[in-house]
């Protein structure tokens, strides 16, 4: 079985059709060519704490996504509220993802100091944040992608397609 996998872009702007979600196609190309999952739900919605719940809150507790990964709103600026959302929704904290991915941005570029994205855990769901821009989303994805079968095997008790690699 494929692991299922949610986008949600957090994205003022996109939300308002006022700009192509490349993030998005970075997310997707990447998880069915390197991970062969499969994106079973894809959502757009404004830099709006609730609103970022409650598509968590579904994409997990409705359509049992194994992982979602959401772009946009890590930042600092007042509207980018992206991991308070992701913190309000999430049982355990998984720290590890969050860090592995500044770690290995911080390498690429000094701004990655300025992402505040988190990682956890609602039911048996992992939810990843990465940055809003094409680059951001691929170099923090790539960071730990090699990782999130294994991840998501042990999260969820199944072994996916590829769940007997490293
Ligand atoms: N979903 C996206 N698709 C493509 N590019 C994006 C996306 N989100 C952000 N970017 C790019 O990353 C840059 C920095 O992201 P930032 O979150 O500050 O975007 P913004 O346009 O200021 O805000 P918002 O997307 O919430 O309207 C943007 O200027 C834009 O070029
Ligand atoms: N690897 C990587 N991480 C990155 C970046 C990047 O270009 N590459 N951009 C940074 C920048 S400029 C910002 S403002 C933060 C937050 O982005 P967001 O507000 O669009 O979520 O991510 C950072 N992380």
């Amino acid at each position: 079985m494929r692991w299922k996998v949610a986008i949600l872009t957090a994205s003022d702007r996109g939300s308002r059709g006022e700009r192509e979600d490349t993030s998005a196609q970075v997310i997707r190309e990447l998880i069915e060519e390197e991970m062969n999952g499969e994106i079973i739900e894809y959502r757009v919605v404004p830099d709006e704490k609730d609103e970022i719940m409650a598509a968590l809150i579904e994409m997990t507790d409705y359509f049992r996504a194994d992982l979602i990964l959401t772009t946009g709103g890590t930042g600092l600026a007042v509207r980018d509220v992206t991991p308070e959302a992701t913190l309000s929704v999430i049982d355990r904290h998984a720290p590890g993802f969050a860090e592995a991915m500044r770690m290995y941005s911080l390498q690429k570029t000094p701004r990655a100091m300025l992402s505040r994205a988190v990682s956890g855990i609602r039911g048996k769901t992992l939810i990843l944040n990465l940055p809003g821009s094409p680059k951001g989303v691929s170099e923090n994805l790539s960071a730990v992608i090699d990782q999130l079968p294994h991840a998501l095997a042990i999260l969820t008790g199944r072994e996916g397609d590829h769940g007997d690699e490293a």
